[in-house]
């Protein structure tokens, strides 16, 4: 079976890339290296399963060049940074909707049999059920981040019922490990290694989240793969993310205890109550009762994960 993902190079992709080279597909990565970096796939280059497309999906005959002799995409390739929302909503919109119409346009006349896309956590807003089940809904957006991925969801939905093959969608909870390059873990390093006396938090530091390591991630997108593979739906969505949240201010005690540190925390207070930027949102819990039907199961929770990537990251 020959699998396309695009957005390979990335932080989740390329872990991705090897789950699927380890359970021996062969694998075509499309990335254009804007966030992604060729240095997380470069074990496996030499591979005869695997090879690699640089280039980038806002050009419709580059992706239907990638989805050449494929049979499933996994379309991770985006922007994953909601805190832009405010500044460049066209960025968000280019790399999160257009991409995906250009996917499914390129998809119209191929053999691709099925479509695996990351969405996200945030399609649900300020959800007033918590844990929020997929079921949950009308869902009001709050970020341009977590419309676009909404907007892309439903696209696909559209696309699949029309054109005669299968997606599912996964919303994940906020991912972490080895190879992440942006986000709350990330930033609290960095800021460390500046000034190891005092660390700025965004917010108030009571934003309180779920988060996943990507190991466990990825475990679950093959698992729960393969159930709807069986399952004969046309598209579904399945919730991925942890039993159990963490809020900023315990991320930031974690970061400094395993950098050895005991910096003075200075809030920013934030916007729109506490919020690290406008359109965070600050509750999310997942109800990932539906995933765990399917057998998979989180090995660590937000805590292990947390602590976990530190460690990565510090170890480079
Ligand atoms: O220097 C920082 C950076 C972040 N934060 C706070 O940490 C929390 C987490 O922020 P991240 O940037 O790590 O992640 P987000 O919650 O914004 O979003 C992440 O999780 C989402 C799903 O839940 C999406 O998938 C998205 O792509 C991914 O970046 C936020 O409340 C933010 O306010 C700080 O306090 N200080």
């Amino acid at each position: 079976m020959k699998v396309l993902v695009t957005g390979g190079a990335g932080f989740i992709g390329s872990h991705l890339v090897d789950g699927l080279m380890e359970s021996g597909y062969e694998v075509r990565v499309l990335d254009n290296l804007s966030a992604g970096s060729l240095d997380n796939v470069k074990h496996w280059l030499d591979n005869e399963r695997f090879e690699f497309i640089k280039g980038d999906m806002v050009d419709l005959e580059t992706v239907k060049k990638a989805i050449e002799g494929v049979d499933v995409v996994f379309h991770l390739a985006a922007n994953p940074e909601v805190r832009i929302s405010a500044q460049s909503p066209e960025t968000l919109y280019e790399s999160n909707v257009t991409i995906t119409y250009n996917l499914l346009e390129a998809m119209r006349n191929s053999d691709v049999e099925y479509l695996v896309f990351t969405s996200s956590s945030t399609v649900y807003g300020d959800a007033e059920v918590i844990p929020t089940p997929e079921s949950y809904g009308p869902l009001k957006p709050i970020s341009v981040y977590g419309g676009a991925k909404l907007a892309a969801e439903a696209i696909i939905s559209g696309y699949a019922h029309i054109f005669g093959f299968k997606a599912l969608s996964f919303r994940l909870a906020n991912i972490i490990g080895k190879r992440s390059n942006h986000g709350v873990i990330y930033d609290f390093i960095n800021k460390l290694r500046k000034n190891p006396n005092e660390l700025e938090i965004l917010g108030d530091g009571t934003q309180r989240k779920s988060y996943l390591h990507v190991s466990d991630t990825v475990e679950g997108m093959l698992h729960i793969f393969e159930h709807f593979k069986k399952s004969g739906e046309t598209y579904d969505v399945y919730n991925l993310g942890n039993d159990d949240w963490i809020t900023v201010k315990e991320i930031a005690e974690i970061v400094s205890e395993e950098m050895g540190l005991s910096p003075k925390f200075r809030f920013t207070g934030g916007v729109d109550g506490g919020r690290g930027w406008k359109g965070d949102v600050k509750l999310m819990l997942l109800d990932i009762g539906k995933a765990k039907s399917t057998g998979w199961r989180p090995k660590m929770n937000s805590y292990e994960a947390v602590r976990r990537t530190v460690k990565e990251l510090l170890e480079g």
